[in-house]
């Protein structure tokens, strides 16, 4: 995965490491060791300022509520805020802009290799005059997503069905933008929530 991020961001290895050394998570659960190539995918959003008096006095949202469907997306953004995490309960709570740090969202397929222990929130950006670049490290096309033995605990039941990242994406284009993508793969009706531990 470091020689994904340095090959596409042009910087050294050990600084990409870094990067993904920050979450305590990838290197306990040696999660890189189980996965075989990734696909990286970087993107750069601007959502425009746009007046919230057009809208009523209501956020004008610059991208619509949902979860990404990748492991691990590292994002940086200007100093303007915008983006802002579900909460579950009807709220929104908004993410400091910080240009000098990397927000580090988790993903469904992380959800999945957890086994729910990481939750993929939903989140949204308003339309704030906000730039950002977004890098999504991504499982190979034909890589199964389940959570390895070593992290199952005796008697854990696996929550989804197990699934290739092709799978997935194939499923999630039939599914709008704001929908549960993973709930074609549960195996019965899963309730995370952000209180759990
Ligand atoms: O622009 C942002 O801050 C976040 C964009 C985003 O959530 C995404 O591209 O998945
Ligand atoms: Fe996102």
């Amino acid at each position: 995965m470091q020689k994904c991020i340095a090959g596409i961001h042009n910087i050294s290895e050990e600084d990409a490491m870094l990067i993904l050394s920050s979450p305590p998570f990838l290197s306990s659960l040696s999660l890189t060791k189980t996965l075989t190539p990734y696909s990286g995918l970087i993107t750069i959003h601007h959502s425009p300022l746009i007046n919230n008096n057009t809208n009523g006095g209501n956020n004008v949202i610059g991208f619509w509520v949902h979860t990404d469907p990748q492991i691990l997306s590292v994002l940086r953004s200007n100093y303007t805020s915008g983006l802002q995490i579900d909460l579950t309960d009807g709220s929104w709570i908004s993410v400091p802009s910080d240009p000098s740090s990397f927000f580090f969202n988790v993903g469904d397929s992380l959800q999945v290799l957890t086994n729910g222990r990481f939750k993929s929130v939903k989140h949204r950006v308003l339309a704030n005059s906000r730039v950002s670049m977004i890098y999504f490290a991504g499982p190979s096309l034909t890589q199964r997503i389940s959570p390895p033995s070593f992290l199952m605990n005796n008697e854990e039941e696996c929550l989804y069905k197990e699934f290739t990242w092709s799978e997935y994406k194939i499923s999630a284009y039939n599914c709008r933008l704001s929908d549960n993508r993973l709930q074609p793969f549960e195996r019965k009706a899963v309730n995370i929530s952000l209180n759990d531990s």
